[in-house]
């Protein structure tokens, strides 16, 4: 569906694309993550023809985008910038790309009606805009998208205005929704969660280039670098020389699985891989912060070497602030990352 060949962007000296490949294939959803300025918006632009390419190439099945305009593309764009109109009431916001194709009235009148229901807003017709929540200014927004029945939907930020309980629910919601519509979808956003709730696979970006790209559990179980894990959250990370089945870290000696890449790298290691024990086991460490988390308890822990570690334990056998303990690692949630970038 979608080919992007070294497509490269620029502003000035700035890189903000830089020779990126990617392929999105019919019915897929696609995540573009990254923290600010890696590149996301410019990506999405480039695609959608709102943003003229440096260098490499778009196509959209098979076709070569350079110089079609953006409303000879065939997109759904669903952007910040691209707000509702807010005289017009919701179904004249929603047939507005229909009225521009030259769909008749009637055809728009059924159209408008059935994307309503399909966003959970049924009837919703002649309400104003205005007068809606920000939860349902959204899914307008995405029914005024998804109207023209275009060949990809592109997503910028789609939920970024709202809290963050209506977010989950609403992004369950629409991978359910674009599963039953075979949509193609390219998104971008910056919340990890999101992305992962919602993507068939995510590209991490960073500088303008692809970091990672996976389905979201490869990317969360095996991050490819540092910049990768430390962005999910992982803090973790120290430098190691893998030897065998150990690495030599600043927090001593980590059991590491065999078949681990040897020699200079990166290693995380999940807290749930931090075990906690008596004091004189392992690696000595003094309580810090206890953080609740719902299941578990994210323990801060200060090494009488190395960096701060976390730790993930059970609501039962969280030691207490101050406490001195030992911490021995477990192989299996240690990762010797792949990639320096
Ligand atoms: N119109 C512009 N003129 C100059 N520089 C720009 C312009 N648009 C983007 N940039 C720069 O290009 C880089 C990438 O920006 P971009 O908006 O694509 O990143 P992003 O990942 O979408 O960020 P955010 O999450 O903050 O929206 C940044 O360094 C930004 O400052």
């Amino acid at each position: 569906m979608l080919t992007l060949e070294s497509a490269t962007v620029r502003f000035g000296e700035r890189v903000a694309v830089d020779g990126v490949d990617l392929e999105v294939a019919d019915h897929e959803i696609v995540c573009v993550l990254g923290p600010s300025g890696s590149g996301k918006s410019s990506l999405l632009r480039l695609v959608a023809g709102l943003q003229e390419p440096d260098g490499g190439r778009v196509l959209l099945d098979g076709a070569d985008q350079d110089g079609v305009p953006v409303h000879r593309r065939g997109l759904g764009l669903m952007f910040q910038d691209h707000q509702l109109f807010p005289h017009r009431d919701v179904g004249a916001n929603v047939a507005f790309g229909l009225r521009m194709h030259g769909v008749g009235r009637d055809e728009q009148d059924r159209r408008v009606a059935e994307l309503l229901d399909l966003v959970g807003l049924p009837g919703a017709e002649r309400r104003a805009v205005a007068a809606l929540s920000g939860g349902e200014q959204q899914r307008v927004a995405l029914a005024r998208a998804l109207a023209p029945r275009p060949r990809l939907l592109m997503l910028d930020e789609p939920l970024g205005q709202l809290d963050r309980s209506l977010r989950e629910r609403l992004v369950v919601e629409l991978r359910a929704l674009f599963g039953r519509l075979g949509t193609t979808v390219l998104a971008v956003t910056h919340d990890q969660g999101e992305a992962f709730a919602l993507a068939d696979r995510v590209v991490v970006m960073r500088e303008g280039r692809v970091a990672q790209v996976g389905t979201p559990l490869e990317v969360w179980q095996r991050p490819a670098s540092a910049f990768v894990a430390r962005f999910l959250g992982f803090d973790n990370v120290v430098e190691a020389t893998v030897d065998g089945e150990r690495a030599l870290t600043d927090w001593g000696e980590v059991p590491v699985p065999a078949g681990s890449r040897q020699g200079a790298c990166d290693l995380l290691v999940r807290p749930a891989g931090v075990r906690i024990g008596g004091p004189g086991k392992g690696l000595g460490c003094v309580v810090g912060a206890r953080t609740f988390r719902g299941s578990h308890v994210a323990v801060t822990l200060r090494p009488e070497h190395g960096p701060v570690l976390e730790a993930e334990c059970s609501l039962r056998g969280t030691p207490d602030e101050g406490e001195r303990i030992g911490v021995t690692f477990d192989p299996s949630e240690c990762v010797v990352l792949p990639a320096l970038f």
